[in-house]
């Protein structure tokens, strides 16, 4: 999964970044078509993007990550593979939900092992608060399914209870765990390393009704 990134100019489409765009997005003008849009919240080096992408050519897939040069490695290994379903948009999500993603226009969000912020004072840095659901619960058509995964138990625990308090969302059985058939057979590059490290992973699937 060790890639070189090209520059941001050289990855356009695959990456941009939030200062090179202009908000609300036009999803059918973005993608080219108006297939379902998926979103990765932090998407790191894209193992998500990348798999999904090449399992699903009927959906577009959008990773938000905030870190360039993260964002760049997992563009460029889009760019290599020609997916055009798949892009990385660089920035921090939270401005991206609030100026760039129209109300009710996407299908799935997916977090995946989101930084814990251990310290208890620093929990209100986590991506996944109250404010979040907010913005998910915005952002997410009617039946539109959040997913998020952690290793990390007590965030995944204030996760399910923030979701508990969420209205207008129910909770379903997270998919089946199935053992990885390659290397590469993982969820997240940060699945694979927990997974290694014997650590469990703690899964949530939610769904919206509008
Ligand atoms: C622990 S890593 C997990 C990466 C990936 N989801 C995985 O499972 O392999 C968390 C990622 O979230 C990104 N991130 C943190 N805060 C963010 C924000 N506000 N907006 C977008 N990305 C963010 C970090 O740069 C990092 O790449």
């Amino acid at each position: 999964m060790m890639t070189r990134s090209k520059s941001t100019r050289d990855l356009k489409p695959y990456f941009q970044t939030l200062e090179d765009l202009e908000g609300p997005f036009d999803w059918t003008a973005f993608f080219g078509n108006d297939h379902p849009v998926v979103l990765d919240v932090g998407a790191g080096r894209g193992l998500f993007l990348f798999n999904s992408s090449g399992a699903s050519p009927d959906k577009n897939f959008l990773g938000m990550e905030i870190d360039y040069r993260e964002g760049r490695r997992a563009a460029t290994r889009l760019l290599k593979a020609d997916r055009p379903n798949a892009r990385v948009l660089g920035g921090d999500a939270r401005i991206a939900f609030d100026k760039f993603i129209p109300e009710s226009s996407i299908s799935e969000v997916h977090v995946y092992f989101p930084d814990p912020w251990w310290k208890k004072r620093h929990h209100k840095r986590r991506i996944f608060t109250d404010v979040f659901v907010e913005r998910i619960t915005r952002a997410l058509k009617n039946g539109g399914e959040l997913h998020f995964w952690t290793d990390v138990e007590e965030y995944f625990e204030r996760v399910t209870a923030l979701m508990d308090h969420a209205p207008q969302f129910t909770k379903r059985e997270a998919p089946e765990e199935k053992l990885p058939e390659h290397d590469m057979d993982f969820q997240t590059s940060f699945e694979r390393k927990k997974r290694k490290e014997g650590w469990i992973i703690h899964r949530g699937l939610w769904v919206l009704s509008k």
